[in-house]
């Protein structure tokens, strides 16, 4: 656990970048600081393995005040990713990885394997270890980052915009990465971002700053999302918060149907009880992909994420799903509203069919989820 106290911190020309800081960072979790440019993000992280010292105020790591442990030492347990990699530019990425078990003073060759397994980790072909920074791309290099700053094993790990300088897509999969790494490795994470869909994604807690270096709101996401503390919170976390609110309500316990489909319209499904798509009843059938449970498809494309292109043609729309027992709320609404049903199609871990949500079944969900309605 990482603690600050009362901590504030003033530059030299009477800044006051951090004001009177007090929150909890809890071991083995991720903490989000974000805010807008200026808040003080930077300068709280840096204070917490001493690059900055705080003017006022305590920083205690696992009870300790970090003022009684020289950097060095501290640093060692305390892992650092920044953006821009800060990689050595004229050090082969094996070597990059291996700074700090250098430094600790391990053998080379304890410290390359130890690289080549962060490697490997942090998603990276083991072939580029031989390569300097300047061939991989910005996010391959970020990847190499991560890897370095794990490599002596940290507890704590602080992050500085580690993602801000590639493309969206990259950075979806580093952010993805981080948290499949995280659900192994457990470490205690303080990750500053300035974009709060990257805070909401990855923080299991979210420290809202404002500039003047204020502690606005640290709350869970979803709770943050519901009760946002004040009119700048709200406007930070931006729109649509009722509904992405819904990404952390689970699906399970949604009451599904277990005929393969409504009014009107059939699942059709093929004979491994995949879903294939929505018919609508009377339109026939051409394809030889029979509904319900009649099997004999010959087997549609269906892309991965679930959502089926349809054919029309074939007198197949298209379709949604959505996985009972992992997705949440929001991806069984996103399923029945891609449907011409307007019904949810829930499959099972290996994307079988596993019932229909209708959409009373899902107002009911709703209703239970939001309070509203619910009669108390
Ligand atoms: N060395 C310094 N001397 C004086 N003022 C500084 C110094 N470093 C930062 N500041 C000021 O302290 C405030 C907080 O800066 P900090 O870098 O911590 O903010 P931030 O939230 O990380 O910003 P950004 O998102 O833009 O990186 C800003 O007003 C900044 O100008």
């Amino acid at each position: 656990m990482i603690t600050f106290e009362g901590v504030t911190k003033r530059y030299g020309d009477g800044t006051v970048a951090v004001d009177n800081l007090t929150l909890e960072v809890p071991t083995g979790a991720i903490t989000v600081f974000v805010g807008p440019s200026g808040c003080g993000k930077t300068t709280s992280l840096r204070m917490i393995n001493r690059m900055i010292d705080a003017t006022e105020g305590r920083i205690l790591l696992d009870e300790q005040d970090i003022r009684k442990i020289d950097p060095p030492t501290l640093r060692r347990g305390i892992g650092y990713v920044i953006q821009q990699s800060g990689l050595f530019p004229h050090r082969k990425i094996v070597d990059n990885v291996a700074t700090v078990p250098y430094l600790l003073g391990w053998d080379k060759k304890k410290a390359r394997a130890r690289a080549m397994e962060l490697l490997e980790r942090v998603g990276l072909d083991p072939k580029l270890a031989g390569r300097y920074p300047f061939q991989l791309s910005g996010g391959q290099q970020q990847r190499v980052g991560v890897a370095r700053a794990l490599a002596a094993d940290p507890p704590v790990l602080l992050m500085d915009e580690p993602f801000s300088a590639v493309d969206p897509v990259v950075r979806m999969s580093l952010q993805d990465e981080l948290l499949r790494l995280q659900s192994d490795l457990r470490k205690t994470i303080v990750f500053v971002t300035h974009d709060i869909d990257e805070a909401i994604k990855l923080g299991d807690t979210v420290a809202v700053l404002r500039v003047g270096g204020h502690l606005a709101q640290i709350a869970d996401p979803p709770t943050l999302l519901a009760e946002p503390a004040d009119d700048f919170v709200e406007g930070f976390l931006g729109k649509d918060r009722g509904i992405r609110r819904l990404s952390f309500v689970p699906a399970r316990g949604i009451k599904v149907r277990s005929e393969p489909g409504v009014e009107g319209w059939s699942v059709v499904l093929d004979e491994d009880d995949r879903p294939l798509g929505w018919r609508a009843d009377g339109s026939g059938g051409t394809d030889g992909a029979g509904t319900a449970g009649a099997g004999a498809a010959e087997g549609r494309a269906v892309s991965a994420d679930g959502a089926g292109r349809g054919d029309r043609a074939g007198g197949l729309h298209p379709f949604g799903t959505f996985e009972l027992e992992k997705d949440s709320l929001r991806a069984a609404l996103d399923a029945a509203l891609l449907a011409p049903s307007g019904c949810a199609i829930a499959v099972d871990g290996d994307g079988r069919f596993a019932g229909v949500v209708t959409r009373d079944a899902l107002d009911d969900a709703l209703v239970r989820a939001t309070g509203v309605g619910s009669g108390g």
